[in-house]
């Protein structure tokens, strides 16, 4: 019997990506994305990996239905690829590409489970990027029309939309560290690149307001982290207040207070002379509120000054003694409360759900026919106790979606990091269930644990 009870309807689910796990990179007239350009360049992925066939979700997507199905999740988020339903990102709509998603769609709502739509989960249309992509201002334009297609296409049956997957993530690791595509290091850029995701997240939502199914639900995905000084000195407390401002509250002030947060615009103007705002951007970003906002929880930040960046003065630090996944990143449930609390706290918001939360394991044991993944359903039920805190705390959360349903693509690292429920042999794409999705069956049947 569950000690732990969720609220009635809360939405127990589980995510994924397009590029991480779809393949079929150019089957049927999808066109090139900047994951699809960038995965081929030597060096850039681990093992030389790329997403050409990935999971093949999209040409076992009813097979990965099933599964969702005997999981007995209540919902389902998945992203769209852009270049699959207009191959030149704009323009001409590829019919097959939008088939599949309302295939993927109808197959969902078949076996009574609800579609979560991201907009944009990393793969830009690589015909966008050779037009500037997120640093050039016209990609707000292309974004809303992209989105503005879809909810007139799918609206009817999708009523849970998501501008943007981790805006953080597309500017800073995409066009200042590198380390993601298109794999730029300009940091003046990169927090232009953050204005046109937020003002093109606001063009989406009027947009969503405005078309014939806007009855659904609306908001954005943020990867927020606490941060906590590694000692009390006041310059790692400066630090951390400085790391604060530029992962969480650069996106979470405008997108639920309408303007950006004024230490950091400082900072940015003053030493970056960017972002480049236009007249009447914050007042159409203060007027596009959403009606949900997405937390991706992994863990929680330590940190402490740092002249390394002459600008970014801080470094994260790796506490002693803590327990660490399979991507070094320290366990840290109890980050989960504080910062679902803390949002409570400082914010008017609206509805919050866990886009995502999970773990990558080595997940090298078998039990019989099942991957013995302890570790990873630890950490789950960690992050569920943590999860039920805040609820207990009087915080909003209306459901939880795990990262992720099934082994995938996981970006710079390639195929060696599982954040499945769900393994995936990548020689024979065999789907075998692990200890966790079989625990989380239980939890959901529950609706606790
Ligand atoms: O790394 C696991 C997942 C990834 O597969 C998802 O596509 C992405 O939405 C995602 N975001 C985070 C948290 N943010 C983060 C991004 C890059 C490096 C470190 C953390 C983790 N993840």
């Amino acid at each position: 019997m569950a000690q732990l009870i969720f609220p009635k309807d809360f939405l127990w689910g589980a995510a994924t990506a397009s590029y991480q796990i779809e393949g079929g990179a150019a089957d049927d007239g999808k066109g090139e994305s900047i994951w699809d350009r960038f995965s081929h360049i030597p060096g850039k992925v681990t093992n030389g990996d790329t997403g050409d066939v990935a999971c093949d979700h999209y040409h076992r997507y009813r097979e990965d239905v099933r599964l969702m199905k005997e999981l007995g999740l209540k919902g389902y988020r998945f992203s769209i690829s852009w270049p699959r339903v207009f191959p030149n990102g704009r323009g001409a709509v590829n019919p097959q590409g939008i088939d599949f998603y309302n295939r993927l769609v109808d197959e969902l709502l078949a076996n009574g489970i609800e579609p979560a739509v991201t907009l944009y989960h990393w793969d830009l249309p690589q015909a966008l990027q050779e037009n500037g992509g997120w640093g050039n201002r016209a990609i707000v334009d292309d974004f809303a029309a992209y989105a503005a297609y879809l909810f007139d296409v799918l609206g009817d049956r999708v009523k849970k939309w998501i501008t943007h997957n981790e805006p953080w993530v597309v500017a800073f690791a995409g066009h200042f560290q590198g380390r993601h595509a298109p794999g730029l290091t300009d940091l003046p850029l990169a927090v232009q690149v953050t204005h046109h995701l937020i003002l093109s997240h606001a063009k989406a939502v009027q947009a969503y307001r405005a078309s014939k199914h806007g009855d659904g639900q609306i908001g954005i995905t943020l990867n927020l982290y606490p941060s906590v000084p590694a000692s009390d000195s006041e310059s790692d407390r400066a630090a951390a207040t400085l790391v604060d401002g530029h992962n969480n509250r650069w996106f979470l002030d405008p997108v639920l207070k309408g303007e950006y947060p004024a230490d950091i615009l400082r900072l940015y103007q003053e030493r970056l002379n960017s972002p480049v705002i236009e007249p009447g951007d914050m007042e159409c970003i203060a007027a596009s509120p959403m009606d949900f906002l997405g937390i991706n929880y992994y863990f929680q930040k330590v940190v402490k000054h740092s002249e390394v960046h002459p600008i970014l003065q801080f470094e994260e630090i790796k506490p002693e003694g803590s327990e660490y996944t399979a991507m070094n990143w320290e366990i840290t449930p109890q980050g989960l409360t504080d910062l679902l609390v803390r949002l409570d706290r400082d914010y008017h918001h609206p509805d919050l759900y866990i886009t995502e939360n999970g773990a990558a394991f080595k997940d090298d044991r078998r039990d019989g026919g099942v991957v013995d993944d302890q570790d990873r359903l630890k950490f789950l039920q960690q992050h569920f106790a943590a999860a039920h805190r805040a609820l207990e705390a009087g915080v909003k959360l209306k459901g939880y979606y795990v990262w992720s349903l099934m082994d995938n693509f996981e970006w710079a690292h390639g195929y060696g990091k599982r954040f499945g429920l769900i393994y995936i042999d990548y020689q024979t794409l065999e789907r075998t269930w692990k200890k966790s999705a079989l625990w989380y069956r239980e939890v959901i049947r529950d609706n606790g644990l």
